[in-house]
């Protein structure tokens, strides 16, 4: 069966290989189960009352216009620049059995990073065109504030007065409104201009007054301009934009967050304890559970996922929100750690929820961004990269390869950018390929999502952000966790 239409983008009438995902509280208290019998279980997702309006033009060609003006990294080396279509694609046999090419209009959408500039290195310094980007198209005003180098922008907390951006996404997720999602969900009309603020919820309809930004900001209790910058940064892919942060943790921090998943491992395989807010213990669950709590995701992995409690990794929730200049953590999933041993993999999808999942999940919205985090390193020859189907590496190369590097975090959007009007960018389709049978090591990876309002965790039992602000703040204020 067809799982994914990109050819029907005017009337959208979504099939959706849907969200592999989606964290869910596990329906059974046996958190530890190996089934994987039943991949790659296809099911398809229509909705009947999702129809997104017609639309003309593609919000990255759109704004692409506007970078005609700068330096465009494209046409210093004559390959295709923003508007003109990059060369055909053969994307893999097996993902186009499962998700058919994209149409063309919709390749004419990718741009790749170019070759030669300096982003492309590790140690790059992210440039202003990509800060550009971030802002007008991820809708991330702030990210990273700083950097040797590059635009300083800092997350002020004192006034009261500044808008930020979780306090508006606070405010949206009381009532506010306005949203992109809302609206297709709704059967109404968005204004363009709009788009994007409400893809990321800050709608400007809505502000926050004085006094809820200074409760906010004086509850925070943590300073994330304490960090020090991250300064290695490379440029992927361009649109969709894909990146890679060479110094988002460090050696130990990797092996820690390891160490506390295979610990639990054997807590729970021994029955000693289970995860509670004082222990801070994770929560292991098994393989097909870790991808939702409907029948229509199952079993597209074979690896094996671990829910922690905010205040357990705090090393993590610092320095996602300081690299997306978040004030606050509110708008993060569970953090989660996954493993894949030899032979495992997570087959394709797109890390979007369907329209109906965003909007459940108490008003939380889609997912507009991924992290992963590698915490362990993989040669090419050992497998376990996370590759993108549709787009090309940096030499030309399809699919766009990431090779597991410890430490490295890797930084996409399921969401924006893609075609007006629909809730998530199909570009961004990706898998983690199957880790080599005589791989060295095991791949490991750390894994947030960030939604577009306040998420409301429900694993492991208890878990909250607001509890993890003392960690955090310890975090911070000395650069180790506590
Ligand atoms: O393991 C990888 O490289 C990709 C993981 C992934 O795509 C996911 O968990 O959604
Ligand atoms: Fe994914």
């Amino acid at each position: 069966m067809i799982m994914f239409r990109p050819t029907s983008i005017i009337k959208f009438s979504i099939i959706v290989h849907a969200s592999l995902s989606s964290p869910a509280t596990p329906s059974s208290p046996s958190y530890i189960k190996s089934t994987t019998s039943s991949y790659p279980r296809r099911v398809a997702f229509t909705s009947s009352s999702w129809t997104p309006r017609p639309s003309k033009t593609f919000l990255s060609a759109s704004k692409s216009n506007s970078y005609k003006k700068k330096k465009n990294p494209q046409s210093s080396n004559g390959r295709a620049g923003f508007g003109k279509s990059p060369p055909q694609r053969s994307p893999p046999a097996e993902a186009s059995i499962i998700y058919p090419q994209l149409e063309a209009q919709v390749r004419q959408t990718l741009v790749p990073s170019p070759t030669d500039g300096t982003n492309e290195r590790s140690g790059g310094i992210l440039s202003e065109e990509m800060y550009d980007r971030l802002e007008d198209i991820y809708g991330l005003d702030k990210f990273n504030f700083g950097g040797v180098g590059a635009i300083y922008k800092s997350i002020g907390v004192s006034s009261g007065e500044e808008e930020h951006s979780d306090q508006r996404d606070a405010t949206a997720a009381v009532g506010g409104s306005g949203s992109l999602f809302d609206d297709i969900l709704n059967g109404g009309s968005v204004d363009r201009d709009n788009t994007l603020d409400g893809l990321f919820g800050s709608s400007t309809s809505k502000k926050i007054g004085n006094k809820e930004s200074t409760k906010y900001a004086s509850n925070q209790g943590y300073d994330l301009n304490l960090l020090s910058p991250f300064t290695k940064f490379r440029v992927l892919h361009t649109d969709p934009m894909v990146l890679a942060i060479d110094d988002f943790f460090t050696p130990s921090e990797c092996d820690r967050y390891i160490q506390i998943s295979q610990d639990c491992e054997e807590k729970q395989q021994s029955d000693t304890a289970s995860p509670t807010k004082t222990n801070l213990q994770p929560m292991l669950l098994g393989q097909s559970q870790t991808v939702g709590k409907d029948s229509r995701s199952k079993a597209q992995r074979t690896s094996t996922t671990w829910f922690h409690y905010y205040e357990g990794v705090p090393e993590l929730m610092v320095k996602a929100s300081r690299l997306l200049g978040l004030e606050g953590i509110h708008r993060w999933e569970e953090p989660q750690t996954v493993r894949y041993r030899r032979n495992e993999k997570f087959t394709w999808h797109l890390d979007a929820l369907s329209p109906d999942e965003a909007m459940n999940q108490s008003g939380a919205g889609q997912r507009v961004a991924t992290l992963l985090v590698y915490l362990t390193d993989l040669p090419s020859e050992d497998g376990g990269a996370t590759m993108f189907r549709d787009l090309g590496g940096g030499d030309g190369s399809i699919p766009l390869k990431v090779r597991p590097k410890k430490g490295s975090a890797l930084l996409f959007f399921p969401s924006a950018g893609g075609i007006p009007d629909a809730p998530f960018d199909i570009r961004t389709l990706h898998c983690g390929e199957a880790v080599s049978e005589d791989a060295e090591n095991e791949k490991w990876i750390a894994q947030l999502w960030l939604r577009q309002r306040k998420y409301t965790p429900t694993a492991p039992p208890g878990n909250d952000h607001d509890s993890a602000v003392g960690a955090m703040g310890a975090f911070c204020e000395s650069g180790e966790s506590a």
